[in-house]
């Protein structure tokens, strides 16, 4: 039995459509101190007198929309992968979400009960926020410590701008891209702009200096911001997209306060005005086609999109099975058995 394994993260989803799975699943969500970062108390009131009350029954429908037979798109997706990339590299590969099931907690022990003493954790999210990358690993860290001490992790870091991460994306994408089109979309899933400020090591760049997320700066390595940016501008060179036909984008809002902008529902009112009538969106903060990519644009934001005057809206998928993703996880997990000093 193998010493090593690889343990891919993602998300989650509820365990059902069912209006009392989705709130079980919300709460736990947006308990979490990195995505709802108020004080304790304060996020409890929220939570309980706001966002429960109603939200729930809200997702459930929009859950019902995009539920396959085998479950949730995200969920589904997220086990096809773990099995295509178990089938290219000899250590396990187990796979966790970040809420519901399957849990982490449930992986750790799983790994500590069959010997498993280095693991290669790998957060499936191409760019760095502290409500979806940090969250992952300070979990998985807090689980090893207490129930797995000896067990030693080494942690994928976000891959936004690796040349075999755009090659992959580009891989999937393409097909997408062959027919005409007015214009790409790359639509980023938000974050408050207070976390690109609270994410700033520097604490004098983001959202200070002029252009910050195209200058260089150490305050980078954790800058949503500039990390999609930066996967946008590999993605336009390798593909020869020009300037004047690509625009970002940041969709899923939730709550009152400013988030990144522009906020996609907005721009997709706009773009048939401006004579960019078939569009073509990409959503590359998700590598698995989700609730968000599935109903929020493909459904959601055509239906806005075509209303607004467009005529031609495209979805591409995002990479889930795609040969390429699997094989850029695969050369990372062989780089990572190569490099540490895992047990072979
Ligand atoms: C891609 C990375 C993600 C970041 C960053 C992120 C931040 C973030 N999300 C919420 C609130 C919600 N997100 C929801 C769904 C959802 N979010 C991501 C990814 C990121 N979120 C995914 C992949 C999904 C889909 C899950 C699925 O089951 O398919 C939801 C739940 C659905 C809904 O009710 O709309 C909420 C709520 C916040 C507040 C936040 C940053 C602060
Ligand atoms: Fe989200
Ligand atoms: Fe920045």
């Amino acid at each position: 039995m193998s010493e090593n394994a690889v343990l891919l993260v993602n998300l989650g989803s509820p365990d059902s459509t069912s209006v009392p799975d989705v709130k079980r699943y919300l709460r736990e969500f947006l308990s979490d101190d990195r995505v709802i970062d108020s004080p304790k108390l304060i996020q409890q009131f929220v939570l309980n007198c706001f966002i429960l009350p109603s939200r729930p029954k809200q997702s459930a429908e929009a859950y019902s929309k995009v539920w396959t037979d085998e479950g949730s798109p995200l969920i589904v997706t997220s086990k096809n992968l773990q099995k295509l990339l178990q089938g290219k590299i000899e250590p396990k590969v187990e796979l966790a979400m970040r809420y519901g099931s399957p849990s982490i907690p449930d992986a750790i022990e799983r790994m500590k009960s069959e010997g498993v003493k280095n693991v290669f954790l790998v957060p499936l999210y191409p760019h760095y926020a502290m409500s979806s990358f940090e969250t992952v690993v300070v979990k998985v860290m807090e689980e090893v410590a207490e129930n797995a001490p000896d067990m030693k992790v080494t942690t994928l870091q976000p891959f936004y701008s690796d040349p075999s991460y755009i090659e992959a994306l580009y891989k999937s994408a393409k097909p997408y891209l062959d027919n005409e089109y007015d214009h790409l979309l790359f639509s980023y899933h938000g974050i408050p702009e207070r976390h690109l400020n609270k994410a700033d090591s520097t604490k004098a760049h983001c959202n200070v200096v002029k252009d910050c997320c195209t200058t260089c700066n150490p305050a980078h390595s954790t800058c949503y911001k500039h990390q999609v940016t930066k996967t946008t501008e590999l993605f336009v060179k390798r593909a020869g997209i020009p300037e004047d036909k690509y625009s970002i984008s940041f969709q899923s809002r939730l709550g009152r306060e400013p988030w990144l902008t522009p906020y996609t529902d907005k721009v997709l009112e706009e773009l048939p005005a401006e004579g960019k009538k078939k569009l073509v969106i990409m959503t590359p903060a998700f590598v698995s086609d989700c609730l968000e990519t599935l109903e929020e644009i493909a459904m959601e934001g055509k239906e806005e999109f075509l209303e607004a005057g467009g005529e031609e809206f495209t979805a591409v998928p995002c990479m889930n099975e795609h040969p390429a993703w699997v094989q850029f996880l695969a050369d990372k997990a062989e780089n990572w058995l190569k490099s540490s000093s895992a047990v072979l």
